[in-house]
């Protein structure tokens, strides 16, 4: 069986004859991130729906823990807690309801659920709709379900989106916690700050193809203070 968390071995994406995603090779190690940033169409999501399963590859493979979707789903699945973008919740549902049902869904009973409510600063809302929430506080409540069962791998996608800075800043906290605590992360961004502060490798994007990679660290070395920021203009002007 594979030693890496999570391996893709030249994914690619055709969707009606247009290529979206370029065939894409990476590893990802137990207890490591991985930051996907691009601009606004760069197969950022396709990548990331591929890996949960929810979207197939034209070719390739996609092992997570050494599994194999297509045959052993269910504990590929299991695998991995997954925070899409732009999820619309049962908005009659309470917060805490809400919980309580993925936390069935994921054979997780109500003290984790309830901690992982308080995790996100949501156990004084708990009673409330979800229709009622802000965006944060939806992103949050995304957050919290897709660690309820301590997966192997968290695949999220814009978690920062809508977030105040307290919460940005929480979240950093948060998923370094995660990173300290064993679980890889792949998550999507537009804010580089982000990436570089909670990413070990970053993948740099545009149109569905890798236009720079390398880990937070060297892009440092190699632009200063100005980081991942002038790392990103550099690739897109292919310097
Ligand atoms: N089902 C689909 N059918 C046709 N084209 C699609 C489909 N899904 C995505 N695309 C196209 O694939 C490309 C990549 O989209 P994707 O959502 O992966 O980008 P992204 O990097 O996540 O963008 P953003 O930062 O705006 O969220 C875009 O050009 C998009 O229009």
């Amino acid at each position: 069986m594979s030693s890496h968390c999570l391996e893709l071995c030249e994914v690619s994406k055709v969707i009606g004859g247009k290529t979206i995603v370029e065939p894409l090779s990476l590893t990802l190690e137990a207890g490591s991130v991985l930051a996907l940033c691009g601009g606004n169409g760069a197969g950022k999501s396709t990548i990331l729906k591929m890996i949960v399963g929810i979207g197939r590859p034209t070719a390739g493979t996609i092992r997570v823990k050494g599994l194999d979707w297509k045959r052993q789903r269910e504990a590929y699945a299991q695998q991995i807690g997954f925070m899409p973008d732009d999820f619309q919740f049962a908005g009659g549902l309470t917060a805490w309801d809400t919980i309580r049902f993925y936390a069935d869904l994921r054979g997780v009973g109500e003290q984790r659920a309830a901690e992982v409510l308080a995790i996100v600063g949501l156990a004084d809302d708990r009673h409330k709709l979800v229709a009622r929430f802000s965006k944060g506080m939806r992103q949050r409540l995304l957050f919290a379900q897709a660690q309820l069962a301590e997966p192997a791998l968290l695949v999220l996608d814009e978690p920062t989106n809508g977030l105040d800075p307290y919460w940005m800043e929480s979240l950093v906290e948060l998923l370094a916690q995660r990173k300290a605590a064993g679980q890889s992360v792949i998550f999507s961004t537009h804010q580089l700050d982000v990436a570089e502060a909670v990413a070990d490798q970053v993948i740099f994007l545009n149109r569905g193809k890798v236009i720079s990679r390398g880990s937070v660290r060297s892009f440092q070395e190699q632009h200063g203070t100005a980081g991942l920021a002038a790392a990103f203009t550099a690739s897109l002007k292919g310097k």
